[in-house]
């Protein structure tokens, strides 16, 4: 509050700013924002340009019904006065932001009933600052503005470019302190307005802490200091025009005293009330009392985000929720949550999920549905062949379930389950039938989910509760009809925190999921329109039940060259796409993409593949890139109007015009662009050095002991490498590696095999009576990877290990082993023969031995594959040795007993 102690002496001629239904009295400051024309002419000339020499009038402009208007207020020149852009601290939010509302529509003049008020006060300013309004360049100014005196308008001399009129100073400092020093009445009446401000001011205080109003109240005079606290109060506007036009001093003390008192009333009932109302209120009411009490402040000043109001959140979500179509038993349940909602506070514990709950309800999609187009199974297959190479079996299948899904119009089909390695194309034929239906595709991963509350939701009782991933995969799609393709069913597991795949079986059933319950959500949900498919790597570790549900296609891996044909149809193709470039740009010949497959990718699948064709991409990219700034330097150089030129190759002649258009020395020559020619240097440049030479399986064999395995793993079939070493010991056997208790059976039968077999098998280390040594402890080590190996299909693998470490016999480089054995050395069959074959293949291994009842699991094996491989069938563990070790392995006849 600012408190002027020189004596103002104010010219006679005044330019006047309207205040709008407000006044300004002495002492008082205010901020304001004008934007009309007329106001900001008059700061411009006024105050902006005088600086802090400048003087304005403010003076009140009344719209309101004259009646209310004191007696002595003037009657002036309504029709002159120009709209009136002026706002007040109540109009404007305090950052200065502008009350639209105010300007453009209740503050706009209605010419009539405009008047000015014969008074004012002449005022400075202390703060100005320029603004420029956007779009349009307009000028505006934000002022804070400090009324100085009073003055009265003799005359109004013109309205434009502002209003400017011939002024009578009213207050007079010195001679108004000299009155009140002298007459006794005024001196009286001074005397009672201190007493009154004081305890006004000692009120305050107790309530906000110790201010510096006492210090004002002792050192500024009282006539003065009237006016400050007038407008200190939220004064009603007939309060301040009759403090305004309280020119006598007497008079406004006695004024100002009224008010005081007043206000030093109003403020002691409140007092007393607050006190009463609040020993009854809990804490939770008392802050919605006072959050309401701060909102309707925000509201009056402006400053409301409009944020954060829970009574409108909710008014909104109910409307949302009436709009959902809800079913009866849903609407029922919504109704119940209402009015509960309504009745808590938002601070209340449960208030954020009860109404993060109703939100759900009103998000699902209830009955939105995707109409679904009669498929036509020509244009289904065409879409299923141009993005997916071969499976032809596979994309046969799922054309004969379009067909059936369009004859009868259910969704209660089998759900298809593809199973195969990683990165066959599982998830790419799931999203080719959402396209071919014209239904939206979502998919809900599946991978690593123990907790049954993962499917099924968690109950609303637990902190940081959510819907299960159906639920939250059916609001994602919005529409209750989508296809959900259920990601990695296999690696659903189960223990203390339930039975995923119990919760699954009920969405899978067509009996069960019209009526889904989910925890979270509590009412029933209908998925019966849900096409469900699903993917997995294994059928293995599927529960039986689940698999009574599903149909599974199989998908085997892919042979080098399958996957030749998909990287040059489908990956480079989508990966030139992906990185902004067109085969003008980079090109990846086909031997390239066979040396890539080769020596950087031994996988089953394409993901892989997929990843270093990418990296070749990203690193043509930047040369790409390059260039292109460099033509686009070069095109501005040139002034070219076609300065935009940037892209190469279907626009290379454009660049060469541009060539041809340079004239003289000045300009520069744009380099042309020649495609990049993936070849071996760039390959090994960007991908590192050959990551698989097809030697590694030759060396590593070289050292008895070592035996080329085949098995069966999540990704697929692998080759891997089983060792075997002895040493002095107790007899033990050790086995390393991630295995399960059947492969530490096997482990245990093979060693048996050998040690009972020593003295036919011819193995060092044996003793006088032909068993192994009692003290020589074996070692196996098979490394599984991160994959858990529990498969029996390695004891053929073990024994002929155990056999090449004690005979001192190397294995023949270009040979894998797979097959169970028996104590009595029969080869047993084993399962995962196409995928184990497939893997041999693109290991480069050239012979596969395999049990004799295998061999007709090889019809799956493609035969461009098989024609490449010599497969060694085996009856007995004697075979497998034959086909093993180079010049074949001589047993004794005992060694058939
Ligand atoms: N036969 C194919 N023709 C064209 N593209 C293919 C083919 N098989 C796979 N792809 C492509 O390979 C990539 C990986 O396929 P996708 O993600 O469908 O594999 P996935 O079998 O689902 O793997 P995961 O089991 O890891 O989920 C995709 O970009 C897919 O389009």
């Amino acid at each position: 509050m600012a408190f002027p102690n020189d004596e103002i002496q104010l010219p006679r001629r005044l330019g006047l700013l309207p205040f709008k239904n407000k006044v300004l009295l002495p002492g008082a400051v205010v901020r304001l924002r004008c934007t009309s024309p007329a106001s900001v002419q008059l700061i411009e000339s006024e105050l902006w340009q005088k600086q802090d020499k400048g003087l304005i009038g403010v003076v009140p402009v009344l719209e309101t019904d004259p009646t209310t208007i004191p007696e002595n207020a003037l009657m002036l020149i309504a029709s002159t006065l120009g709209p009136d852009q002026v706002t007040s601290p109540a109009q404007e939010g305090d950052d200065g932001r502008e009350d639209r509302k105010s300007i453009d529509g209740a503050m706009k003049p209605k010419a009539p009933s405009l008047r000015w008020h014969p008074r004012g006060v002449a005022a400075r300013a202390l703060h100005l600052s320029r603004g420029m309004e956007k779009p349009g360049g307009k000028v505006t100014y934000t002022l804070v503005l400090e009324g100085l005196c009073r003055f009265s308008i003799n005359q109004m001399l013109s309205d434009s470019p502002y209003h400017v009129a011939k002024v009578t100073q009213l207050d007079r400092n010195k001679a108004e302190a000299d009155h009140v020093a002298h007459d006794e009445r005024a001196a009286e009446s001074a005397q009672l307005f201190k007493v009154a401000a004081g305890e006004l001011i000692t009120q305050l205080e107790q309530k906000q802490g110790a201010g510096r109003s006492k210090l004002l109240l002792e050192t500024a005079p009282a006539h003065r200091l009237a006016d400050i606290f007038v407008a200190s109060f939220e004064s009603s506007l007939a309060e301040c025009l009759a403090m305004l036009d309280a020119v006598p001093v007497r008079d406004r003390l006695v004024k100002a005293t009224e008010l005081v008192t007043r206000h030093l009333q109003t403020l002691r009932v409140t007092d007393q009330l607050a006190q009463k109302v609040e020993g009854q209120l809990s804490k939770g009411q008392r802050d919605l009392l006072l959050r309401r009490r701060l909102k309707a402040i925000k509201d009056e000043l402006g400053d409301g985000d409009g944020a954060g109001d829970e009574d409108d959140d909710i008014v909104i979500l109910e409307k949302r929720l009436e709009a959902a179509n809800l079913p009866p038993h849903a609407q029922k349940h919504v109704k119940r949550e209402l009015k509960r909602l309504k009745n808590m506070q938002p601070q209340m514990p449960g208030f954020g999920s009860a109404r993060a709950h109703l939100e759900l309800i009103a998000e699902l999609p209830w009955t939105s549905t995707t109409k679904e187009k009669v498929t036509d199974l020509d244009v289904a297959k065409r879409t299923l062949d141009s993005e997916h190479y071969g499976l032809e079996k596979v994309k046969r299948r799922i054309v004969e379930y379009l067909a059936v899904r369009k004859l009868k119009n259910d969704a209660r089909g089998p759900v298809l389950c593809f199973v195969g390695p990683p990165g066959v194309g599982k998830t790419s034929l799931a999203s080719s039938i959402a396209t071919a239906l014209d239904r939206k595709f979502i998919r809900v991963s599946l991978g690593g989910v123990r907790d049954e509350a993962d499917i099924r939701g968690h109950r609303r009782t637990y902190i940081g509760s959510m819907p299960g991933r159906i639920i939250e995969g059916i609001k994602r799609a919005g529409v209750n009809n989508p296809v959900i393709l259920l990601d990695e069913i296999d690696k659903t597991g189960h223990d203390v925190r339930g039975d995923p795949g119990a919760a699954l079986l009920e969405v899978l059933d067509p009996e069960q999921n019209t009526s889904f319950v989910d925890h979270y959500l509590t009412i029933p949900f209908d998925l019966s329109n849900v096409v469900w498919v699903a993917t997995a790597n294994r059928v293995a570790p599927i529960q039986p039940p689940l698999l009574d549900r599903m149909e599974l296609i199989e998908l085997p891996g892919y042979t080098p060259e399958e996957k030749q044909h998909i990287a040059t149809r489908h990956l480079i193709p989508r990966q030139l796409e992906e990185h902004g470039m067109n085969k003008h740009q980079l090109k990846i010949p086909d031997d390239m993409v066979a040396f890539v497959i080769q020596k950087y990718t031994r996988e089953a699948g394409v993901r892989n593949l997929s990843k270093q064709l990418a990296a070749l991409c990203r690193s043509a990219a930047v040369e790409v890139a390059k260039h292109q700034s460099e033509v686009a330097v070069q095109s501005k150089a040139l002034n070219s109007p076609m300065g935009a030129i940037a892209s190469m190759g279907d626009q290379l002649e454009v660049e060469m015009e541009l060539e041809a258009d340079v004239s003289g020395a000045t300009h520069a020559r744009a380099r042309r662009w020649e495609t990049i020619q993936v070849d071996e240097e760039l390959v090994e440049r960007v991908l590192g050095p050959p990551r698989f030479d097809g030697k590694e399986a030759s060396e590593r064999v070289a050292t008895p002991g070592v035996v080329m395995g085949l098995v069966w793993t999540a990704v697929g079939g692998e080759v891997q490498f089983v060792e075997a070493t002895a040493m002095a010991g107790k007899g033990e056997l050790h086995l390393t590696g991630q295995l399960g208790d059947v492969i530490k059976e096997s482990a245990q039968i093979a060693l048996t095999w050998v040690r009972a077999r020593a003295q036919e098998l011819n193995l060092h280390g044996k003793r006088a009576d032909g068993s192994l040594v009692e003290g020589l402890d074996v070692h196996i080590h098979f490394p599984a990877g991160a994959v858990p190996k529990d498969g029996p299909s390695a004891g053929v693998t073990m024994a002929t290990a155990l056999v090449s470490l004690l005979s001192g016999r190397c294995l023949r480089a270009d040979t894998a082993m797979t097959g169970e054995v028996t104590l009595r050395g029969l080869v047993l069959p084993v399962g995962g023969v196409k995928d184990k074959v497939l893997a041999a293949h693109r290991m480069g291994v050239k012979r596969v031995i395999l049990p004799e009842r295998n061999v007709k699991d090889l019809k799956e094996v493609p035969e461009n594959v098989l024609k490449e491989l010599e497969i060694c069938p085996a009856l007995r563990m004697e075979d497998v040795l034959t086909h093993a070790f180079e010049g074949g392995y001589s047993l004794s006849p005992t060694s058939r007993l």
